[in-house]
């Protein structure tokens, strides 16, 4: 996808090269070249040019000695209509690491053709014009998703959804602005200004209300991240017995020592498609020592920040359960009512979204556990499809965006058309840091034609 606010396709001097296809020995690698000289260095190795966008079958010599070093298929793309708007091939060749080797070495002694950097390609495609900023991280998220939700966001952003989403929020941005320009380059004639100002205002408080909207939804952040569960309680509660009773593996040391965890310890869970990450962390008590103390400092600052957290309880011990924590607005307390083969759980505690009773020693509880974790990530984490914020990049640049149109807003009978008008450039120019479009000025003046209010 082509965008608007990106020069003139740049001139790469260097031909790149590299394994797209991981390391390790596998049936098949797939190595890429991108740049002026992929041809040459083609048919320097294949002997030929395949034609272009099919798959043809060829053996790769080294041109410097003419051994033989393996039968590929090659696939040849002429730029500009390209992943990365560059001349590029694909080698599919064997996968075992001697080959692999020996292809890129045939290829590195080739002239201007050296090994890619990381994320090169991607780069190039950037700043070819045939993806957006929001694309390529989109597309880095995708190739890092562990769970199915993951990557049903990442594909959403690596499609586009989010740069298209940034895009008609800097149009509306770029129209108004149009107006407000209207008023100065007009101010001689008549009530031009006080027109157009008006006409520009009712879309940038619409524009307002969804750039904030978009800011107060984390769904995007929670997908991406994982929502945050913490485990606290009292020392000897059965906090690290539920940790690894949850994550099915030895993560944490289990003794019968009140105050035994000190660090903390987390895992990364999939829930149903959804990620988590599983927060173990110290026994809240008075501390004994500088070193307990330190645990249980860095024990509530986790569950300060957590989207949930599971107060764990001995239920063997009496009395009222009275979490001991604060957790940010928004967040839930649960009660987990732990060693449920030696007593009985309570069935109300004050303060408490729910009570499951369980046992991390037997198991019993622990399906029901997981189903209600996993539903809570699933309704947080909302529709998969959102084009939501997921970066603290995007998120920074959306809410610098936001803070300068209020401003325009806020300045709106006070301010000079100039000065309203450079609020909004700059909002725009703060949008356009989310897709990496950063030039405004082309758009402005088709916004402008299409605004002339009957000049
Ligand atoms: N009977 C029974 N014992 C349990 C259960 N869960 C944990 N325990 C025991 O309780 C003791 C404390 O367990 P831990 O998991 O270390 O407790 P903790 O809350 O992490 O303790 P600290 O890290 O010291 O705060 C150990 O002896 C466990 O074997 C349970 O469900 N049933
Ligand atoms: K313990
Ligand atoms: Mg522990």
């Amino acid at each position: 996808m082509a965008h608007a606010g990106v020069a003139a396709r740049t001139l790469a001097t260097d031909t790149i090269a590299a394994v797209s296809s991981g390391t390790g020995a596998a049936a098949v690698a797939v190595i890429r070249l991108s740049g002026p000289r992929v041809g040459e260095a083609v048919r320097a190795l294949a002997g030929r040019l395949p034609p272009p966008r099919r798959a043809s079958l060829a053996r790769l010599a080294d041109s410097r000695t003419g051994e033989g070093l393996d039968s590929a298929l090659v696939l040849w793309f002429p730029g500009p209509a390209s992943a990365t708007g560059e001349d590029m091939a694909e080698l599919q060749v064997h996968g075992g690491r001697a080959v692999v080797a020996a292809v890129l070495a045939a290829l590195f002694a080739q002239p201007g053709v050296r090994p890619a950097e990381r994320g090169e390609f991607s780069r190039r495609a950037f700043l070819n014009g045939r993806m957006s900023l929001a694309e390529a991280e989109g597309l880095a998220d995708l190739i890092a998703a562990e769970t199915a939700q993951q990557r049903r966001q990442a594909l959403a952003h690596a499609f586009g959804h989010l740069a298209d989403r940034v895009e008609a929020w800097r149009g509306a941005l770029v129209r108004g602005m149009a107006l407000v320009e209207a008023g100065i380059d007009f101010a001689e004639e008549d009530d031009v200004p006080a027109q157009a100002r008006a006409l520009a205002r009712p879309g940038l408080e619409a524009l307002l209300a969804e750039l904030d909207a978009a800011l107060a939804d984390r769904r995007g952040a929670m997908v991406r991240e994982g929502a945050a569960i913490a485990i606290a309680g009292r020392p000897n509660a059965g906090k690290s017995s539920l940790m690894n009773a949850l994550a099915a593996r030895d993560v944490a040391i289990v003794s019968d020592e009140p105050g035994t965890t000190r660090d903390v310890l987390e895992v990364a869970l999939d829930l149903d498609g959804h990620k988590a990450t599983l927060i173990d962390t110290a026994g809240l008590r008075e501390a004994s020592g500088a070193v307990e103390a330190e645990g249980i400092r860095r024990a509530r600052a986790r569950i300060d920040a957590a989207d949930l957290v599971l107060w764990v309880h001995d239920a063997g011990i009496a009395g009222e359960i009275v979490p001991d924590i604060a957790t940010p607005p928004g967040a839930e307390i649960w009660v987990v009512a732990n060693k449920s083969d030696l007593a009985a759980a309570p069935t109300t505690t004050p303060g408490a979204a729910r009570i499951l009773a369980v046992s991390a020693r037997t198991g019993a509880g622990l399906g029901a556990l997981t189903g209600a974790l996993a539903a809570f990530v699933a309704a947080r984490a909302g529709g998969a499809e959102h084009p939501a914020l997921i970066r603290e990049r995007q998120r920074g640049a959306v809410g610098e965006a936001a803070d300068h149109l209020r401003r325009a807003l806020a300045g709106w009978e006070a301010l000079s058309d100039e000065l309203v008008a450079e609020e909004l450039r700059l909002a725009a120019r703060a949008l356009g840091r989310v897709t990496g479009a950063i030039d405004v000025e082309d758009l402005l003046d088709v916004v402008f034609r299409e605004f002339c209010i009957g000049k």
